[in-house]
């Protein structure tokens, strides 16, 4: 017998600042889920920060790291897995990442930028202009995001509790069943 009801596991993806760690971690609470962050599992692992592997390793090396963490994180199920913002830019991890339910978090670039403009710990954006690079990551990984996500919640002034309840709306309109 065919089974097409898709194992409790809830995939966040989005770009920085989208709110994939915050809401995350509310909705992983709700669902009485574990909550996993690609991003903290891998400096666990690593025992780096990120920022130290980018600057030792480059981008590369730190995508190395990224697709064997989430191999290995999307096996689990009743967790709630937000990912990094450029995990969707390697092909071999949507196939890890489809084993999910996935849920794009999508922010205007201008939400994303006041989100993160104070934080240090995002190498990408350690530059002059960050708005001007968080434009064209978006410009790049949207499209991705959308054709991947099984759900698309955007992410505007909404508090986070908000984003939750959202989220089990759609799911539920969808027919998803976690
Ligand atoms: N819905 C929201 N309303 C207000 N502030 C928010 C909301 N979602 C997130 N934030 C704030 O924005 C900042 C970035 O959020 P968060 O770290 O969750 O984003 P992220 O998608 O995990 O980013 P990254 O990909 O860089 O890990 C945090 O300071 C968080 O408190
Ligand atoms: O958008 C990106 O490419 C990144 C987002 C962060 O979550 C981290 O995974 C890292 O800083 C790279
Ligand atoms: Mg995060």
């Amino acid at each position: 017998m065919e089974c097409n009801q898709p194992k409790p596991l809830i995939i966040l993806i989005g770009p920085m600042g989208a709110g994939k760690t915050t809401i995350g971690k509310l909705l992983a609470q709700q669902l009485g889920f574990t909550f996993y962050d690609s991003d903290q599992e891998i400096e666990r692992v690593s025992g780096a920060s990120i920022s130290w592997i980018f600057e030792k390793e480059g981008e590369v090396g730190f995508r190395q790291r990224e697709t064997r963490v989430l191999d290995k994180l999307t096996q689990l199920d009743h967790i709630v897995l937000a990912t990094g913002g450029g995990a969707v830019t390697i092909a071999e991890n949507h196939h890890f990442l489809k084993r999910g339910i996935i849920i794009y978090l999508r922010a205007e670039v201008d939400i994303q930028y006041e989100r993160t403009c104070r934080d240090r710990n995002r190498p990408l954006l350690q530059i002059d202009n960050p708005k001007q690079k968080l434009t064209e990551l978006f410009c790049k990984r949207d499209p991705i995001y959308q054709q991947l996500a099984n759900i698309t919640i955007v992410t505007g002034h909404s508090s986070p509790k908000k984003m939750v309840h959202d989220i089990l709306l759609q799911l539920q309109d969808a027919n998803i069943t976690v």
